[in-house]
């Protein structure tokens, strides 16, 4: 009862193989690679693997990355299955104006969460759920698992070739995050980091004025530790979110 689990993203693709379609189940074999290295994982890190059995996945980096992905999985015997946000899974319901417009890794990251969240026990409070990739996104859930909306901002990469190629004179090294930069280049890493800590900080205001309770804060993506130690409120650094809620899906779709 093998299963994959894909989260391609604007910059990587993550996998991660599980012994069954299931959250407590074993991890047999994990990677990522960068979406220029897609094109050799059926040579290479997926070569070996025992097959799936069964194929879950989110993709937000366009139609022409979805089907090389896929050509990559014809050595299996499978048929890939994509998430499309819908208006309620997995005890979450998706407040989008257009539901399905939604990005599918926002949608699968959300439900990872709360289902983290349902699994500490204790009462269900709400939630606000960042991600830090390529771009970063910051949503807000109520304790009923309603999905309110969430901010997305440019990711630390975007926000510097923006301003690279924006200005004549800000071409400079990765800098230290620091309270009060004074180089150009602390003061373009402190700006972009801060930039999204106060995002951040903003939404969990908002959902706190909102539902009059607390939120449970929790971060996941790519780069987010180089988040982590700049947060003001106190946030949890979780790595594998998507596949978390990937898992939490494929047990209702293949049980
Ligand atoms: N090996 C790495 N070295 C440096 N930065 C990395 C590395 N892996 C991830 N990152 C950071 O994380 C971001 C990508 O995170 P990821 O969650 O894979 O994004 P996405 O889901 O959008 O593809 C990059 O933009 C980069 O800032
Ligand atoms: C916001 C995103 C670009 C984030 O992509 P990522 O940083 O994970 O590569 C992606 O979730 C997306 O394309 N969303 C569709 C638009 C929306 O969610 O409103
Ligand atoms: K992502």
């Amino acid at each position: 009862m093998t299963f994959l689990a894909l989260d391609v993203g604007n910059t990587r693709l993550k996998w991660a193989l599980y012994e069954r379609p299931h959250p407590d189940a074993a991890l047999l074999a994990h990677g990522a690679e960068f979406l220029e290295n897609i094109d050799r994982l059926a040579e290479g890190p997926w070569a070996d693997l025992p097959e799936p059995e069964h194929m879950l996945g989110c993709v937000v980096a366009g139609d022409a990355i979805k089907r090389r992905v896929q050509e990559q999985m014809e050595i299996w015997d499978i048929h890939p299955k994509w998430v499309v946000p819908s208006v309620q899974e997995a005890g979450l319901t998706n407040g989008y104006d257009h539901p399905s417009r939604l990005g599918a890794d926002r949608w699968v990251a959300m439900i990872g969460a709360r289902q983290r969240m349902l699994a500490q026990g204790g009462a269900p409070r709400p939630l606000v759920v960042v991600m830090v990739g390529t771009a970063v996104t910051v949503e807000a859930i109520d304790a009923e698992g309603r999905f309110l909306g969430g901010l997305i901002l440019p990711g630390h990469g975007i926000m510097l070739r923006a301003l690279e190629s924006g200005t004549a004179g800000l071409h400079v090294p990765t800098g230290e995050v620091t309270p009060f930069p004074t180089n150009t280049s602390d003061a373009l890493t402190s700006g972009g980091t801060y930039a999204i800590a106060g995002a951040c900080e903003r939404m969990v205001h908002h959902l706190r004025e909102h539902t009059g309770q607390e939120p449970l804060c929790i971060m996941t993506g790519g780069a987010g530790w180089k988040m982590a130690p700049s947060m003001s409120l106190q946030f949890e650094l979780v790595d594998n979110l998507i596949f978390d809620g990937l898992l939490a899906m494929a047990t209702l779709r293949f049980a």
